[in-house]
């Protein structure tokens, strides 16, 4: 099964362009939408949910007409939004089993078999008694991604999930995601490099609305390669440097600045190429004019 998104637009009554033409086609495994705070992840993110209208185009899961058949859509799709909003004094087990009646699975033998199930799935069976209101960050987001999963969903979209996890927690839920990548669709929209370079097979970088970069973690890593070069300066003239060059990105170390410079030739005189990574190729993409 394939979603297609096809020459979608969105434009806010403001006048903010949100969404500018987004043609991607994505197939089962995990895919990252790597972008800064708003590209116009969180709009997309909606829009293939069937929350919110774009202006103009088309999206299709399967025969599912995304933006006219959205029941349709809404039968197969798991959603776990960048804030899943308040968590009510309710026991994990209860609360989900709630939402399980919600999705429309009526019988109650299979709907325990199924709430227990996804609550061993994702490690919260001991605690399925706690309110969530109680859990940590890292076990709502396992909760937020048992209830994504009610419903057998072909298409799951996760938005930043990891920001404010422990590593481990992180470690986590990035198993839990790759386990379910290999069944399904799930889109991974974060801002977080890592968490697309360790988990995902295809990925997009955003910015400003408009797709930047699009195929793998290792060829978008391959076409930076050889146009990466690293100085340590005096942090005083990092001003002097961003008006001369294009510095991607800067990092504080043993009390020096080193900053990462994207560039054909050798930029100047204390210049050394370094091995290009996946967080350059993101520096580099958004800091372009
Ligand atoms: N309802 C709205 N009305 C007007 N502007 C909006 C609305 N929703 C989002 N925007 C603007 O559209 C742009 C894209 O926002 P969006 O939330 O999609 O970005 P994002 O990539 O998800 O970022 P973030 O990580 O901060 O959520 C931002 O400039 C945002 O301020």
């Amino acid at each position: 099964m394939q979603l297609i998104i096809s020459n979608v637009s969105k434009t806010y009554p403001n006048g903010l362009k949100a969404l500018n033409d987004i043609n991607l086609n994505i197939g089962k495994g995990m895919f990252g939408l790597l972008g800064p705070n708003g590209a116009g992840k969180s709009t997309l993110m909606r829009t293939i949910a069937a929350l919110q209208d774009p202006d103009s185009g088309s999206i299709t899961l399967g025969n599912i007409d995304v933006l006219k058949e959205k029941t349709e859509l809404r039968k197969t799709l798991g959603y776990l939004p960048q804030d899943f909003g308040f968590y009510p004094k309710v026991s994990a087990l209860n609360l989900l089993n709630h939402f399980a009646v919600l999705k429309g699975i009526t019988n109650k033998g299979e709907r325990k078999e199924i709430v227990d199930a996804l609550l061993q799935q994702t490690n919260l069976f001991e605690a399925r008694k706690r309110s969530v209101s109680e859990y940590s960050g890292g076990m709502r987001q396992r909760f937020g991604i048992a209830q994504a999963l009610l419903g057998n969903p072909k298409l799951v979209i996760v938005d930043e999930p990891t920001a404010g996890l422990d590593p481990m927690e992180r470690n986590r839920f990035h198993n839990l995601l790759s386990e379910i990548g290999e069944q399904v669709i799930v889109i991974l929209s974060t801002h977080i490099v890592d968490d697309v370079k360790n988990l995902c097979k295809q990925m997009v970088v955003m910015n400003k609305g408009t797709i930047m970069l699009q195929g793998t973690p290792d060829e978008a890593v391959a076409s930076v390669q050889h146009k990466i070069w690293r100085k340590d300066i005096d942090k005083n003239e990092v001003n002097d440097y961003r008006q001369n060059m294009q510095v991607i990105s800067s990092h504080m170390v043993d009390g020096k600045l080193t900053i990462h410079v994207y560039a054909d030739n050798n930029p100047g005189s204390g210049f050394e190429q370094i091995p290009a990574g996946l967080e350059d190729v993101y520096f580099s993409t958004i800091t372009k004019n």
